[in-house]
């Protein structure tokens, strides 16, 4: 194979797919397919494969809470306490392999779904189109490509259609290569000059093309400099980047907290103060936060993989439950892009023709008022047969198998096409006739398509145009049923005729499209075809009639919109059709209301937004300046005749109001606005580029799982924001434990911690951590949709407000514990050194008292999970978590019941429960542990009984 690879510029094509062993129209089959594979190995850049372990392990090692644990392990081996640094080692260790294995298998995840989201490869094989991961393309694959396409692997064209490449990649050179066929002989041809060959990684700006593979992988010119070409670097997310910041934050706290135990023990650096100091500088850091969020994500993700939406960047998964206003496309997004030609009408005919025949199938009816019209009785018009003769050859789709749906290319292409088979001249049909020779290709800037065609007669082409009503102004002429031409220019009566008609379909919906036509010749231009200009042929071109394709909305486009504007979403229609077309389907969608309705006629007496700006053509929106824009009231809903442009300047425009925008895309124009977009969204079956620009690829295009992201994005991001809080208000309570604590100075002066710092490790990671964990996995409330999206992050007011209050519930209650049993039923005597002395018999009421504020704590904060599934609404209620409710997270009923009983036995166990956990066996203590729950219970009801009361934001978690 490599013997081609080298050379395949300079010999025939035919030659080339004799050495691969490919057929020129079937491709390969399956099976060498999978043969060569095996052979060649994945169609991959090695650089590409992604997931770097050892910078996964780097930040896991290198962050603030992390930096705690050690420093507070250093301290503890240097003062000697070997058990403590012991356990520290532990946990450091095990934090560090569970956030380890988390994270890579998050980011393999992740790679995965990039790879999915990522360049395909339309690939001919045992004669079928098939579309494929580029990494499974091997050499000998018979490829095809289109505008907007990246080029999978190095490739020997055999068929171009004005097809043109940006090299600028591999050769630096910016101007696109304009691409042939024949081979190119001569020694020491440079990549550039070789124009018969295409290469990985290159972007087709222009035309299409169909090729052989020579080589993939490591073996393409990309792979040989591919070591320059380093992976899209990782960057931080704006919750990561408030977490590193709080993580900053916590160490500084944790060093002042040092200061204070060493402050309140007059600076005396004896091992039982620095151990007491080490205490609460891990009381302060919430050890399972960053596992648990990894975790959390990671299940996010592939939850919405699930549901046809390829995170490819993780930071989607944040800002989509900020999203404010969703801009979509129309075409296949809100509607179901399944386009079938309904209407057809031509000049000279009062009625139009309705085309019958379900979606695909290239069977139908021709009627005109009602009854069937004999389909030869209708072509002998001539306008009639020239219509469907550019139907079916300016037309890029590919009809192979209509009743078993296999239909190939645009949904408009493919509609048109289906309705010349249906009048018995599909393109197959027409070629032996006709031959498209030269095409000037659709984009939704020119919103036009031509074709240059050849007949018998070789001195004249036939030019078929097609496009939005632009086309009708670049028409001289009409021809009546013989073929006799009639000047159109300056005729407005006829003009207005055509609009007239243009309108009434569009008003049902209808994407109309203008069919026009012309005669030219080589001789006339002086030049030949390859040459010749589109603004020369594009022009004085007789009007042949008026095409009008039905696209129906997908029925559940109508829920989904209602459903966002319920949450406070607005949506905004973009669309490249006709404004009528698209005012029609976004009424039908809910978009915009019915015009009709008393409910907008009650609305306008208060209502300040005139409908007109509701609606705008792109031409009125780009008509207007950015000072204009931002004085409209409210932005259109839906813009018409969109361009690329357009949406770019509508994404500013939301920017400059300050919302936060969803922009979906599909075209290879559309990198720019999906870029711009706080959440990008393509389309899996839109174009590389656009699917490379953006955050999140839509597998089923369907409108409702933007919708349905959102909703996943909210509930994740509530659910980040209830284990948030509860990781965190049980640091505060420890610490608010050990700084009261302070005060309780034994007989040589020394505070002694009512928590051991092995005590609150273990509660930390062992007891904490997995209900945290089953906070995350918690379904949505049932009214997440139903509140605004809010920007204000992790940290709202109300969650500090409620760290805190919690805090001081649990650190008090549990402290109280300790008091009850020292003073009111002990003798008040806190010993000597029993920080650090483990058997001492005079430690025995202190250790006793240690285990009591540990049970309790651990019990307050297992309980204290269920506070979390409901900011504000009682246990009570079936909302709050509680009632049919309580059990139905199992994850979290495990984690409480376990995480309650797990620590007894460090109470009784021998050695480890005094000279580890520095605690003691428990009696009748255990009737204050149990009171303690209970108030801890009563008090949290009552506080979030204030919360109801009282708080006047809206719930939105
Ligand atoms: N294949 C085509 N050939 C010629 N004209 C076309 C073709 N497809 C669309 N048009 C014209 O261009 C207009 C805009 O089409 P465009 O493809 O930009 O919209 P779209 O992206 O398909 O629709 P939407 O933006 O609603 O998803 C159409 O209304 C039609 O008049
Ligand atoms: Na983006």
């Amino acid at each position: 194979m490599e013997a081609v690879s080298g050379d395949a510029h300079g010999r025939s094509f035919e030659e080339v797919c004799k050495a691969l062993g490919t057929n020129l129209d079937s491709g390969i089959s399956e099976a060498r397919a999978t043969e060569l594979l095996k052979k060649h190995g994945r169609n991959e850049l090695k650089g590409q494969a992604g997931v770097n372990p050892w910078k996964i392990l780097l930040g896991q090692v290198a962050n603030g809470l992390t930096a705690v644990l050690i420093i507070a392990m250093i301290v503890s081996f240097a003062v000697q306490d070997y058990a403590e640094g012991g356990v520290l080692v532990l946990v450091i260790a095990f934090n560090t392999a569970v956030g380890f294995i988390q994270e890579y298998r998050a980011e393999k995840t992740m790679d995965a779904l990039r790879k999915m989201a990522s360049p395909s490869a339309k690939v001919i094989r045992e004669g079928a189109q098939h579309r494929i991961s580029s990494g499974d393309a091997v050499p000998g694959d018979l490829l095809t490509f289109e505008v907007g396409d990246i080029i999978p692997a190095d490739c020997r064209l055999l068929e171009v259609l004005n097809l043109e490449v940006d090299e600028a990649l591999l050769t630096g050179e910016a101007v696109p290569s304009l691409k042939t066929v024949e081979p190119i002989v001569g020694e020491d041809v440079t990549i550039g000059d070789r124009t018969n060959m295409v290469y990985s990684s290159t972007t087709v700006v222009k035309g299409r093309g169909r090729a052989v593979v020579v080589s993939t992988g490591m073996a393409t010119e990309i792979g040989r400099i591919s070591k320059a070409i380093s992976e899209t670097p990782t960057q931080s997310t704006p919750m990561q980047k408030k977490l590193n910041k709080m993580a900053y934050v916590l160490l500084v706290c944790a060093l002042l907290l040092a200061l204070i135990v060493f402050a309140v023990n007059k600076f005396e650096f004896n091992t039982e103060i620095v151990i007491y100091a080490i205490a609460l500088s891990i009381a302060i850091i919430p050890e399972g936060l960053i596992a648990v969020i990894t975790i959390v994500q990671a299940l996010g993700v592939r939850r919405m993989a699930k549901q046809h939406a390829l995170v490819r960047k993780l930071v989607a998964l944040e800002s989509l439950q900020a999203v404010t206003n969703i801009c979509s496309d129309k075409t296949g997004t809100l509607t179901q892009g399944k386009m079938v030609v309904t209407t057809v009408w031509l000049p000279g005919h009062d009625a139009e023709y309705s085309i019958g025949g379900q979606a695909y199938e290239t069977e139908g009816n021709l009627s005109s008022r009602g009854r069937v019209v004999a389909k030869e009785a209708a072509l002998e018009d001539v306008n009639f047969r020239t219509l469907v003769e550019c139907c079916a050859l300016c037309n890029t789709a590919n009809i192979v198998e209509a009743s078993e749906g296999k239909v190939w290319g645009d949904p408009t292409e493919i509609a048109l096409q289906v309705f010349a088979y249906k009048m018995n001249m599909g393109k197959p049909m027409l070629r032996k006739i006709k031959e498209p020779v030269e095409e000037f290709p659709f984009s939704s800037d020119t919103k036009r398509m031509s074709m240059v065609c050849q007949g018998a007669d070789k001195e004249l082409q036939d030019v078929y145009t097609k496009g939005a009503e632009v086309v009708l102004t670049i028409c001289d002429n009409v021809m009546d049923r013989t073929g006799d031409l009639r000047g159109i220019t300056g005729d407005e009566e006829f003009v207005k005729l055509v609009a007239v008609h243009q309108e009434e379909m569009a008003k049902q919906g209808l994407r109309v499209l203008v069919i026009a036509y012309r005669q030219a010749s080589e001789k006339a231009f002086g030049k030949p075809i390859a040459k010749w200009d589109r603004a020369e042929v594009e022009r004085g071109l007789t009007f042949i009639g008026l095409v009008g394709i039905r696209d129906t909305p997908r029925t559940e486009s109508e829920i989904s919109v209602r459903q966002c504007h319920r949450a406070g979403i607005s949506v905004h229609m973009l669309t490249g059709d006709h404004k009528a077309t698209a005012l029609t389907i976004a009424r039908e969608v809910g978009i915009m209301e019915p015009v009709t309705g008393s409910k907008r006629a009650r609305e306008a007496s208060h209502a300040v937004v005139p409908i007109s700006t509701s609606v705008m053509t792109a031409t009125e929106f780009d008509a207007l300046s950015e000072k204009e824009v931002d004085a409209l009231d409210e932005l259109p809903l839906v813009i018409a005749r969109c361009t690329p442009s357009t949406k770019v300047r509508m994404i500013e425009a939301l920017h400059r109001r300050n919302k936060f925008a969803a922009m979906t895309g599909d075209g290879v124009n559309d990198a720019p606005s999906l870029k711009k977009a706080d959440v990008g969204i393509a389309m899996g079956a839109g174009s590389d580029v656009a699917k490379t620009s953006s955050d999140i690829v839509l597998t089923d295009n369907n409108f409702a799982t933007i919708v349905q992201a959102v909703a996943e994005g909210r509930r994740i991001f509530s659910n980040i924001r209830k284990f948030v809080l509860h990781l965190l208000s049980t640091n505060a309570g420890q610490v608010i434990v050990l700084l009261i604590g302070l005060a309780f100075k034994d007989g040589s002066g020394t505070s002694v911690f009512p928590l051991s710092p092995v005590q609150i490790l273990f509660l930390n990671l062992v007891t904490g951590t997995p209900p945290a964990m089953a906070l995350g996995i918690e379904p949505a409330s049932s009214t997440i949709m139903q509140v605004p999206p809010h920007l204000r992050g992790l940290f709202t007011k109300e969650l500090i407000m409620d760290i805190f209050v919690y805090g001081s519930f649990i650190g008090v209650l549990a402290l109280t514990n300790w008091v009850l049993i020292i003073y009111a039923f002990g003798n008040g005597d806190l010993a000597t050194l029993c920080n650090t002395a483990s058997n001492l018999d005079p430690c025995s009421t202190v250790f006793r008292a240690r285990s009591a504020v540990q049970m309790s704590f651990t019990w307050m904060i297992l309980f204290h999970a269920y506070n979390c599934r409901h900011l504000r609404a009682s246990l009570f209620t079936t909302e709050g978590g509680g009632r049919s409710r309580f059990f139905a997270n199992k994850v979290l009923v495990a984690s409480v019941f376990i995480g309650a009983v797990m620590p007894i036995p460090t109470l009784y166990i021998p050695t480890l429960n005094t000279d580890i956990f520095k605690q003691g066996g428990l009696t009748w203590e255990w009737v204050i542990v149990m009171i303690t729950l209970f108030v801890f219970f009563f008090l949290s009801e009552v506080y979030k009984l204030l919360k109801r009361r009282f708080m006047t934001t809206p719930y939105n978690m």
